[in-house]
């Protein structure tokens, strides 16, 4: 195991690291009820760049992931402390939109969710509802340019208004990263965006995230210390509800200075 993620760490391209923060969390706690899910969470999300939450199963890191667009005020029993910065601007800020905070702060999830609508349209309906577009050609524009962006447009350029569930999975995730792209986002969430997909889709979805860290911010979940290693500058590790340590990918692959990451690293649990 680690000495494919070694393999996989030699294998990429050295990059010179953006150190812009462009979220910040300080002693983040989440609550479901009774029960503390997240301990104070501090952690920076640099700007173009992809950050890795990884983790044994219920450590907190879909909980952490929900705070960065305040998904969790969609949960009713879910309570969130603590200062979430965007751009050194506090999401919860009342003078700062929640709709126009999750347009800014998108969202991908586990499972490819098109809406039960054409592909066309599961691209337009963000920008229609954030008003994007000034006229017919600009939102077809915006709808092209997505597409092309989360590498998905040859394959359903001469389908676009076929529905989006018809697609295969690992075209309908694209079709949802597009879908979220179209309204301009500036950090992209990703929930294990791979895990209902194939080897070769999530070869696909890995090299988009890659190409898509040129323009956006991105923090994705994943159980898959492989695919932490190809595609994020950054990790973060979390165990039961602490950030046990975050550092460079390649530094806390190579040498991980915390005992539950290297545990977890070296397979022995989660
Ligand atoms: N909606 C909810 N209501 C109550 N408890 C919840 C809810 N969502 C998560 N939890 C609890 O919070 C803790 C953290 O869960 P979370 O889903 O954030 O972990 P995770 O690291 O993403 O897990 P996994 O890798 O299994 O997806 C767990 O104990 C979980 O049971």
């Amino acid at each position: 195991m680690m000495e494919n993620i070694q393999a996989t760490l030699n294998e990429r391209a050295s990059v010179t690291p953006n150190r812009t923060i462009k979220m910040k969390t300080e002693k983040v706690t989440v609550h479901y009820g009774q029960k503390q899910a997240l301990n104070g969470i501090d952690l920076e999300v640099y700007e173009r760049q992809v950050t890795a939450l990884i983790g044994p199963s219920g450590c907190g890191k879909s909980t952490y992931l929900r705070c960065l667009n305040r998904m969790n005020d969609t949960i009713d029993a879910a309570k969130v402390a603590g200062t979430i910065l965007l751009d050194g601007e506090n999401i919860y800020d009342p003078d700062l939109d929640v709709v126009e905070l999750r347009a800014r702060v998108g969202m991908v999830f586990q499972k490819p969710n098109p809406f039960p609508k054409s592909i066309w349209e599961n691209v337009a309906y963000g920008p229609k509802i954030h008003g994007l577009a000034k006229t017919k050609d600009e939102l077809e524009e915006i709808v092209h340019t997505s597409l092309k962006k989360a590498g998905l447009y040859n394959e359903v350029k001469d389908r676009l208004d076929e529905p989006g569930t018809g697609l295969s999975g690992g075209q309908q995730q694209r079709l949802c990263i597009a879908r979220a792209i179209a309204v301009s986002p500036e950090v992209i969430l990703m929930d294990e965006p791979c895990s209902a997909l194939d080897p070769i889709a999530t070869a696909t979805v890995e090299e988009l995230i890659d190409e898509l860290k040129q323009n956006y911010t991105i923090v994705i979940v994943t159980h898959s210390m492989q695919q932490a290693a190809r595609v994020s500058q950054q990790t973060a590790m979390f165990h039961l509800g602490d950030l046990a340590e975050v550092g460079d990918t390649e530094m806390m692959f190579s040498n991980p200075s915390d005992k539950r990451t290297q545990d977890y690293i070296m397979g022995r649990f989660g």
